[in-house]
């Protein structure tokens, strides 16, 4: 059986913190499963790159991973990542940055990926490439002679036609994507923006899942990541997550909780939600002192302005919005800017009879799915859900707002607080089936045995054994 050789910018080992983004969490499950290696960025810097690899083995999930110096970082990660790409393809050309010092730095971090990677691949591994900091390694790996199964999976938005030929250099950076054999994204909507920039940009054709330019075919298909249902309900009856609910519900005396659980991101659409929420209380003074809002946001790259932008706004938001409604024994706003591990999260999403997750564009949103898995069958609460997270696309049963409306989701606090239990049983146990068939498993199959079946070159040196 061929080795699974994940390579992602970020390496999380498991347990490591309770703060983990969504890919950590589930690539930290598939890998689990698998023999293979997960290379990355160690998180660390140093002064002068060396190429030296770091391994390590944590509750089964083999690592390997390299130190970044600063610049690399400053032009790699907070640079044309964070501060170019990530802006952009979820659709806020407004903020994005572009920098040819940033654009630099991250083809060469790309190469310094490639560079120190290659060794430790052999002919027979299958390589799954994860994100928007590594799209152009497939194609420098490929540079180096490899020609191995190479696969591609971007976990956030596909921007349309018209926003990403705004990006200088665009159809060299999405040029590189047929470099893999197989490009995965979490929605229909997505793909379908690429399938149109490969037509009208790059004078591609489209036939089913095959897209080709020139004498290059690939795979391109939807196929949305899931959580680990099975796990997320353990988690919910744990001993810790059941201590949690208690101590929460505890603290709220009886009123309902409706919980946000994001990275501190512009993305997530938490100005929009408090606002969103402070309509709900200037339209409704009979809920006055009979609810709780409670946002757990940890801090995510700090680094970048436009995330200490929005951490001021929403400290100055909820301070507001918390000022004028409060009274000596009851806050509606409950801000929390710090990470759970997710056995205590399982029993907060338990505690709360709303679920509120409100982005503006987000690629997937597994906070959505832990909520589903959380629930108690008996007494499910309501998740209300954007119609622009990927997400949507699958949670059809949840109450669909648009975050931009501050009434529409005003009005659908409302109805989750008045839904009646059938209907709550009934819209939670479609999403739960949803959340337990396409869980993260079945997402990893469906990419991995696409990539699979593959015909593969022969490297260099088998054609040469052959021969004999
Ligand atoms: O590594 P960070 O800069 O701290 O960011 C954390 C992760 O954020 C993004 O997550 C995306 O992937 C999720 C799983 O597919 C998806 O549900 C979510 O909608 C996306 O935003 C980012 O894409 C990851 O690379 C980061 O690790
Ligand atoms: O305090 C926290 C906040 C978030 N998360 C996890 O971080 C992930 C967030 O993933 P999502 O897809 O919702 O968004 P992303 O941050 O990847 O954009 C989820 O698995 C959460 O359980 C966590 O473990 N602790």
């Amino acid at each position: 059986m061929s080795r699974l050789i994940v390579i992602s910018n970020r390496v999380s080992r498991p347990n490591k913190s309770g703060n983990q983004g969504g890919l950590a969490v589930a690539l930290a499950q598939a890998l689990r499963e698998s023999r293979g290696i997960w290379f990355g960025w160690s998180g660390e810097t140093t002064d002068a790159f060396t190429g030296h690899i770091g391994f390590a083995e944590d509750q089964g999930v083999k690592t390997a991973t390299i130190d970044l110096e600063e610049q690399d970082v400053d032009e790699y990660y907070n640079g044309y990542a964070n501060k170019t790409l990530w802006p952009l393809f979820h659709f806020r050309i407004d903020l994005a940055e572009y920098a040819r010092d940033f654009e630099g730095g991250y083809n060469r971090v790309n190469k310094r990926f490639a560079e120190t990677a290659s060794p430790l691949i052999e002919p027979d591994d299958v390589i799954w490439v994860h994100d928007y900091h590594l799209i152009p390694l497939g194609q420098m790996l490929r540079d180096r002679g490899l020609k191995n199964r190479m696969g591609f999976f971007l976990h956030i938005p596909w921007p349309p036609t018209r926003l990403l030929v705004s990006l200088p250099h665009h159809s060299k950076l999405v040029s590189t994507l047929f470099a893999y054999d197989v490009v995965g994204f979490h929605t229909e909507e997505w793909l379908e923006s690429f399938r149109h920039y490969v037509e009208r940009e790059m004078g591609g054709t489209v036939d089913g899942d095959y897209v080709t330019v020139g004498d290059r075919t690939i795979q391109a298909i939807a196929c949305p990541i899931g959580i680990n249902a099975q796990e997320f309900k353990d988690a919910a009856d744990s001993e810790t997550a059941q201590a949690m609910f208690g101590k929460v519900r505890a603290s709220l005396q009886d009123r309902p909780l409706v919980v946000g659980v994001d990275r501190l991101d512009y993305s997530k659409g938490l100005e929009e939600r408090f606002n969103g929420y402070a309509r709900f209380l200037k339209d409704h003074p009979e809920h006055h002192r009979k609810i709780v809002l409670t946002q757990i946001a940890p801090p995510s790259r700090g680094d970048v302005e436009s995330y200490q932008q929005i951490r001021a706004t929403l400290d100055s938001l909820a301070g507001r919005i918390n000022g004028e409604y409060s009274d000596v024994d009851w806050t509606p706003i409950r801000y929390v800017n710090q990470g759970y591990p997710r056995d205590e999260l399982a029993g907060i999403y338990r505690a709360a009879k709303i679920g509120l997750v409100t982005p503006l564009r987000d690629g997937m949103n597994l906070v959505a799915k832990e909520y589903v898995a959380a629930q108690d069958p008996k007494d499910p609460g309501v998740l209300i859900l954007s119609r622009f997270a990927g997400a949507a696309m699958q949670l059809k049963d949840a109450l669909l707002i648009n975050p931009y409306s501050p009434e529409e989701m005003s009005d659908a606090i409302l109805r989750a607080l008045a839904m009646p239990l059938d209907e709550r049983q009934r819209r939670w146990r479609a999403m739960m089936d949803s959340v337990e068939k396409q869980d993260i498993r079945w997402w990893r199959e469906v990419f991995t045995s696409r990539l699979m079946a593959v015909e593969r070159e022969p490297a260099a040196a088998e054609t040469e054994d052959a021969a004999g």
